[in-house]
């Protein structure tokens, strides 16, 4: 099944959230665990446990394993497997961008089979130019896995670059929108977007025909009212909300995740109903 039904599938089943892995110094150490590899796997451990059963998408922020070098990266092939087997699609945001023949082989790393690193989605930036990603573009559509292309990000400092405007007339991320409707109008959902929900986005989703992921929920200040009142006009079915810290900050305990991941959801579905 491509990416675009089975996202759907997994968001009817489990409903709208992307629910972080960010294993922060800070939240290490909150949950009692030393700020060492050891302590990554376990907070991993305890996500895999509480988190991936219940959200629909599962979203290991690649910095926090990286941080501690190839260890960090066997915990984060450990966890990828994890979440897939407890049923969730995994989304590694690992923000790659690079010329072409690069891209390719980051490709390689996240969306081949073949990889231990293989997710069902991936993070790419497109400030080197939105075709510099076709190679993953193809990669993804041809093993039914998606991308999400930065375009709105949620920090203060990315309007500068993603509100100017290009040649056309439209803003950069506006165009970063509708150069992703183009590829899902022949494959549907396998482009999604990344818009934050901290603040107004001025754009134009309506076409986009993939996944918005909107981080910025909880610990960034975005509420779930604002995501109705931000998204309004969007298709509402493919928004994808995320929260990270404050989802974490419930641990260690599994069940506890689990109740937080399913308040924060409840709480999304509600404000979008
Ligand atoms: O525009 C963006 C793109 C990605 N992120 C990432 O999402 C999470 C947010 O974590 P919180 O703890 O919920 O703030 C984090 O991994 C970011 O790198 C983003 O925040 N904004």
């Amino acid at each position: 099944m491509s990416f675009g039904p089975r996202y759907a599938d997994a968001v009817a089943a489990r409903g709208r959230l992307c629910a972080g892995i960010d294993p922060h110094a800070a939240l290490l150490t909150e949950w009692g665990l030393p700020v060492s590899v050891d302590g990554l796997r376990s907070f991993a451990q305890a996500c895999v446990e509480g988190i991936a059963p219940v959200a629909a998408v599962v979203k290991p922020q690649v910095a926090f394993f990286e941080q501690f070098g190839s260890a960090g990266f066997a915990v984060l092939e450990e966890t990828i497997a994890g979440c897939r087997e407890a049923g969730a699609i995994v989304l590694s945001d690992a923000k790659r961008g690079d010329i072409g023949s690069t891209m390719a082989a980051y490709t390689t790393a996240w969306l081949d089979d073949a990889s231990p690193l293989c997710s069902d989605a991936v993070t790419v930036s497109p400030y080197l130019g939105f075709g510099s990603l076709a190679p993953a573009v193809t990669a993804a559509r041809d093993a039914d896995r998606g991308l999400f292309v930065l375009a709105r990000t949620s920090n203060p400092e990315g309007g500068g670059l993603q509100q100017s405007t290009v040649e056309t007339g439209g803003t950069v991320a506006q165009s970063i929108v509708d150069a992703a409707a183009e590829v899902n109008a022949a494959s549907p959902g396998t482009i999604g977007v990344v818009v934050g929900a901290t603040r107004e986005h001025g754009l134009d989703l309506a076409s986009l025909g993939g996944a918005i992921l909107s981080p910025g929920l909880g610990a960034q200040g975005a509420t779930a009212a604002d995501l109705a009142r931000i998204f309004e006009g969007a298709d509402l079915s493919w928004l994808l909300p995320a929260a990270s810290r404050s989802i974490l900050r419930s641990g260690p305990d599994s069940a506890a995740l689990r109740a937080a991941v399913e308040a924060t959801r409840d709480e999304i579905e509600n404000a979008l109903s």
